[in-house]
């Protein structure tokens, strides 16, 4: 089993080396050469208003976005023209908002489905594990996708991203729309995910809760990166206010 770095100190090396990365949705030019690394072990915050670019720069980075521009270096690998499975397949696990979820199997086959050893070999997020750390599945196993609530999906889908031992797991609003109960949950297990070694690329409209939980933050306004820095120095600041409006 990898060792888990602290995640006051994660490593050096770069899992991710995005540079000048511009996206376009038809004639619309929404990204203006944004930069974005996330080191092993490493928590980034990803922060803005509504509609600043946030979940367009998460689905260019994974292939998603056609009209891009700029480099895309992944785990050392040249990734800027990846389509969205060669980049799942290197490591990375997407967890989009209320998705990520077969409807028609049940929970049991969509962890089991889902499983695979990591780049590196790694196989220490087992079923059993991924049921420990979500008592509600283990107690859902026989249900279909379709018959669970919006949080046990989200969980299952959290799940899922686990069970393929990825070294980076990207969150996009992962809490969106959830019971406050089962949101407390999710970022208990965030932070357990934090804990054990696994880089996170965190969206989510509750920056405190984004401050608190990520290492390092980076702010997007109309598509540009505008504010960068560890949490530490930046929760609070007045900048960071004036950036997302509060
Ligand atoms: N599929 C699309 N086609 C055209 N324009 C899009 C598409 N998706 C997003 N946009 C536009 O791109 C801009 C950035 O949107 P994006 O969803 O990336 O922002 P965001 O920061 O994630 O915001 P939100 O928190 O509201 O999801 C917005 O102006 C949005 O209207």
């Amino acid at each position: 089993m990898a060792s888990a770095p602290s995640p006051s100190s994660p490593s050096s090396e770069l899992l991710l080396d995005a540079s000048g990365i511009h996206a376009w949705y038809g004639s619309s030019h929404v990204l203006h050469g944004v930069d974005l690394q996330i080191r092993r072990g490493e928590t980034v915050g990803l922060l803005g208003r509504n509609g600043m670019g946030k979940s367009t720069l998460i689905r260019t980075l994974l292939g998603h976005v056609a009209q891009r521009d700029g480099r895309i270096t992944l785990f050392g690998q040249d990734c800027s023209r990846a389509r969205p499975h060669e980049v799942a397949r290197l490591g990375v696990a997407y967890v989009p908002e209320g998705r990520g979820v077969f409807p028609n199997l049940s929970v049991r086959e969509n962890l089991v489905m889902a499983a695979r050893t990591g780049r590196d070999g790694r196989s220490d997020w087992t079923y059993e594990r991924v049921l420990a750390t979500f008592p509600r599945l283990k107690e859902r196993l026989g249900n279909l996708g379709a018959q669970l609530s919006g949080g046990e999906q989200q969980m299952l889908s959290i799940g899922r991203a686990l069970m393929t031992h990825p070294e980076l797991i990207i969150l996009d609003e992962a809490t969106e729309g959830l019971a406050p109960l089962i949101v407390t949950e999710i970022w208990r297990v965030i932070g357990q995910i934090r804990a054990s070694g696994i880089a996170t690329l965190i969206v989510d409209r509750d920056y405190r809760k984004v401050c608190n939980e990520s290492d390092r933050l980076v702010v997007l306004q109309k598509g540009s990166l505008v504010l960068a820095g560890a949490s530490a120095a930046l929760r609070g600041s007045t900048e960071l206010a004036g950036y997302l409006g509060v």
